[in-house]
């Protein structure tokens, strides 16, 4: 089988630090994976990592089947959507103009604005995702005055419409409140459920927003892959007291994660 995402003995260092500190990980097509740890721990560095905005100073990266250095990064990138705060901000600088339709558009040609005229059955496809993420009343709308949870909508539904691979998500849902988070939770958990649906890494700091469709989980702590594999195994209060060194547990609702502090709050 080939793995997704293969990571062996990786090391990124800059400046005598240890960013990424020896890590082995592997992601199989059928695996979606949360990724949970401090900030600072190195969760952003290990995406750049798998798309080669970051190079390895020891060890091997292997992604889609493609191993980093031997491959063409604009193709490979072409299979990965992407979700995070930089891209909302290379969006916002770059489409600041456009209208939403046209944002979704960009994501069959992985560009930043429109260059080439988009087929007419791919500007049907992207109305149809605004529709089915129940926000196509933006279509028309400019991208650069929507709300910070209409435009994490929108980058969703641009990173879908490239049908991807592998879908990474860096905190998606951060800024969202209550309702904007629940309705790209279930946006993503529709995309999860399709025929050939992308193999997705999601980093967030708030378990609750791990979707049942991940069921592994990878924390880092100082650059370092401390525990990975299945979350129900993982996910525990006594793994998350440790790594975040604060007293905290474990509710599961709906197959769904809640974080609870301990009352006395003390620090472990
Ligand atoms: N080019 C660089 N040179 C030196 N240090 C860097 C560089 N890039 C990142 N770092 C450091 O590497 C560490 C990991 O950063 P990273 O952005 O990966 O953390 P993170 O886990 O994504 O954090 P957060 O949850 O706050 O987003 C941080 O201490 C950061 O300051």
């Amino acid at each position: 089988m080939t793995h997704v995402v293969r990571l062996e003995q990786v090391t990124v260092k800059r400046q005598n630090n240890l960013l990424i500190d020896q890590i082995d990980w592997t992601v199989d097509r059928d695996q979606n994976w949360a990724i949970v740890g401090r900030n600072g721990a190195g969760k952003t560095t290990l995406l750049k990592l798998l798309t080669g905005y970051i190079w390895p100073s020891k060890g091997s990266v292997t992604v889609l089947g493609e191993t980093l250095g031997k491959v063409e990064l604009s193709e490979l990138r072409k299979k990965i959507g992407w979700i995070s705060a930089a891209l909302l901000s290379e969006l916002e600088q770059s489409s600041a103009s456009s209208n939403v339709l046209d944002v979704v558009c960009s994501g069959y040609f992985a560009s930043f604005g429109l260059w080439k005229e988009v087929p007419t059955h791919i500007r049907i496809q992207a109305f149809d995702l605004l529709e089915q993420m129940g926000i196509s009343s933006l279509a028309q709308r400019n991208f650069s005055v929507l709300s910070q949870g209409q435009k994490q909508g929108v980058m969703l539904a641009r990173a879908w419409l490239s049908n991807p691979e592998l879908l990474i998500l860096d905190e998606p849902c951060a800024g969202l409140d209550v309702p904007a988070r629940e309705a790209l939770l279930q946006s993503l958990s529709a995309i999860s459920q399709q025929k050939d649906a992308p193999t997705m890494l999601y980093v967030t700091h708030h378990i609750e927003e791990i979707l049942p469709s991940f069921q592994y989980i990878a924390l880092l702590d100082q650059g370092k892959l401390v525990a990975q594999g299945l979350l129900a195994e993982i996910l525990t209060g006594a793994t998350l007291s440790k790594l975040w060194h604060l007293s905290v547990d474990v509710l599961w609702r709906e197959n769904r994660p809640f974080l609870i502090p301990v009352p006395t709050g003390q620090k472990i």
